[in-house]
């Protein structure tokens, strides 16, 4: 006998372009949403009912009409309108999952309608709501550094494979993959409103943003895990209203070149920037008293 487990569905990346035109200057907000429902949707699998089933298709549209009607701030302040309206609008949906990613554009040069896409990490949120409550982690991914010393990595365990040499001077490089659990989010669910209290999520950026690459610069590092965690560990001292920091980094590694053959020494100048494989490292660093996740992470 097969039972139904744990379901959503919703559409998937909904490429939204939002342009604000004060006079010749103009503004952009270029986002990539996902949209997930979940509820009372067992009829829909079991015997092909589709009456509590809102189309993807109408998920899609209500982002397009949302930017519109609502305009584009902060991307957690869109993605919490979003799962509040359909939990609120839809009596079968009981929880909503929205997703934003930002790219980022900058002004090409001074004219108020050119824009040049940004080499700029993608910002993201995931925004839950369940109808009693909403729970909201933003971050961001593709944020690439790199420091060339204070970077060491020695005395590490070693088996009959190891052959990788100790080094008191190397290349740290990884492009951050990052998010943020904010314990502050606003209990209001009127519908189609934005809540009253709720984080400044821009200035929680760049506040979290700035955090994490002067811990990137100024952790003398004897492993990208130490740095992992001087990393998370400035986000919250920095940022109060977050409680839990997820790191992922990738050890984008930079091996010194052997150009002895060439007669040429090499003192920390020429690297091949390996892609892969690579390592990867990844860990939370959370407030002792952070409260309870909930769905946060789903
Ligand atoms: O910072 C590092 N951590 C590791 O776990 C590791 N493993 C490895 O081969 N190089 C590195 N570097």
């Amino acid at each position: 006998m097969a039972v139904l487990g744990p379901n959503r569905y919703g559409k998937a990346e909904t490429r939204v372009v939002r342009v604000t035109r004060h006079g010749d200057a103009h503004r952009i907000k270029d986002l990539t949403v996902s949209t997930a429902l979940a509820g009372d949707l067992a009829e829909v699998h079991l015997s092909g009912d589709n009456s509590a089933v809102l189309p993807t298709d109408s998920q899609k549209n209500t982002v397009f009409a949302f930017a519109k009607r609502h305009g584009v701030g902060a991307i957690e302040d869109f993605a919490l309108l979003l799962a509040r309206h359909f939990v609120d609008s839809q009596p079968a949906i009981h929880h909503a999952r929205v997703a934003v990613e930002e790219h980022a554009w900058e002004r090409n040069g001074a004219f108020g309608h050119s824009f040049v896409r940004s080499g700029r990490e993608v910002r993201t949120c995931v925004a839950h709501h369940d109808g009693t409550g909403s729970w909201v982690v933003s971050g961001l991914r593709d944020l690439v550094v790199l420091n060339t010393t204070d970077s060491e990595f020695r005395g590490f365990a070693k088996d009959e494979y190891t052959t990788l040499p100790e080094t008191r001077d190397r290349v740290l490089a990884t492009a951050v993959d990052v998010s943020w659990r904010h314990a502050d989010v606003s209990e209001d669910v009127s519908p189609d409103v934005l809540p009253d209290v709720s984080p400044d999520w821009d200035k929680a950026y760049e506040k979290a943003r700035a955090a994490l690459l002067t811990a990137f610069a100024d952790t003398y590092s004897l492993s990208l895990q130490q740095t992992l965690y001087a990393m998370g560990t400035r986000v919250l001292a920095e940022c109060p209203g977050i409680c839990e920091v997820r790191l992922s980094l990738p050890n984008r590694h930079h091996f010194l070149v052997d150009l002895a053959p060439f007669g040429l020494p090499n003192d920390g100048e020429v690297f091949f920037a390996a892609d892969r494989p690579y390592g990867l490292i990844e860990g939370t660093v959370l407030r002792e008293d952070a409260p309870d996740a909930g769905p946060a992470w789903e």
